[in-house]
């Protein structure tokens, strides 16, 4: 049971800016939308909210025409002359929903997120992240099909964030929802997402867990905007990567040609549990602190790379580093 969008595609003046979108949104679940900025996200979001109409394909749900789902937009866009509670009721009213389930709705919905104290004060009397909440539970006490987030916590500070990351995954699992959520933070569509599709350029790339994309990322690009990985250039040739850098076996990705490029994540290497792809002999330049483990830059020998350790090593100091899994070549 899902959403299904089937061959999208979206022009605007004469640009292709969403071309040929086959996506599953499976239900009850998260899916983040990841890609870089003028991806095509919010173009995609704006069809799923039936704001916009695509220049081709569909948008079913159940093999039926979907209903738009509800958006939640990046500037929570409040009615400033509404005070919270009348935000939050402003959609059941346009719904001609009944005064006394309008307000038991209401309530129940200010008392899920946390902010019932806040109900008769006005969006200009409570700070950016309560503004969010009521934004969430504006679209929330309509309960939606789908509930749709535009980039949602971007103006947050770190530790808001988080929180409200966890907010949304509370409330997905409790009343079963299906969210489409869009973003260029890895890190969010990583904490937040079952699973993440890539646009680039207009088009989904990849559509994975967040394991399986570092792991795994299909292609070049992919691996190139996911990040946090070194780019070896080098030959494949007799079944072997070779490079000044590293010479020896790899897997070989679908498209990998001659002219190939060897992805080491900058977590993907090891010092102390050897396994048999023992990669180089690099020295330490330096060493930073990320707030979780070291960051190192190594000298292996004309070319730098980068790498993640749990544990700390001195700079100047030689070590042999090995592959944790055998490298991707593309
Ligand atoms: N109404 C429009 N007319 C013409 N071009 C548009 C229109 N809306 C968006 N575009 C173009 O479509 C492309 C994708 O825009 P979109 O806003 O969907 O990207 P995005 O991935 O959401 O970006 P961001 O992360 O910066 O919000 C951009 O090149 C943008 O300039």
């Amino acid at each position: 049971m899902s959403f299904e969008l089937q061959q999208i595609t979206q022009q605007k003046q004469h640009q292709q800016i969403l071309k040929q979108i086959d996506l599953t949104i499976p239900e009850q679940q998260i899916l983040a939308i990841l890609g870089p900025s003028g991806s095509g996200k919010t173009t995609l979001l704006r069809i799923l909210g039936g704001l916009d109409q695509p220049t081709g394909g569909v948008f079913l749900h159940r093999g039926q025409p979907a209903a738009p789902g509800i958006l939640v937009f990046q500037d929570y866009r409040l009615f400033p002359f509404l005070t919270v509670a009348d935000n939050v009721a402003f959609g059941l009213k346009m719904q001609h929903v009944a005064r006394q389930e309008r307000d038991q709705r209401v309530t129940t919905m200010l008392a899920q997120l946390n902010i019932t104290e806040l109900a008769q004060r006005y969006p200009s009397e409570i700070s950016g992240g309560q503004q969010q909440r009521v934004a969430l539970a504006r679209a929330l006490v309509l309960a939606p099909q789908l509930l749709l987030l535009d980039e949602p916590f971007s103006s947050l500070d770190e530790a808001l964030r988080l929180e409200m990351l966890q907010l949304v995954q509370r409330l997905q699992q409790t009343l079963h929802l299906t969210v489409v959520f869009v973003t260029h933070y890895k890190t969010e569509a990583y904490l937040m997402a079952q699973q993440v599709a890539i646009l680039i350029d207009g088009q989904i790339r990849q559509v994975a867990t967040p394991e399986q994309l570092d792991q795994t990322p299909q292609n070049l690009t992919v691996a190139q905007f996911l990040g946090h990985a070194n780019f070896i250039t080098g030959r494949w040739q007799q079944q072997r990567f070779h490079s000044v850098l590293y010479t020896g076996v790899a897997q070989a990705t679908p498209m990998v040609a001659e002219n190939a490029t060897l992805y080491v994540p900058y977590a993907g290497l090891l010092t102390v549990t050897p396994t048999k792809w023992c990669a180089f002999t690099g020295t330490v330049c330096s060493c930073q602190w990320n707030g979780q483990t070291y960051f190192y830059q190594l000298q292996v020998q004309s070319e730098t790379l980068w790498v993640l350790l749990p544990q700390k090593l001195a700079p100047g100091q030689t070590t042999t580093f090995y592959f944790e899994k055998e490298p991707l070549v593309y």
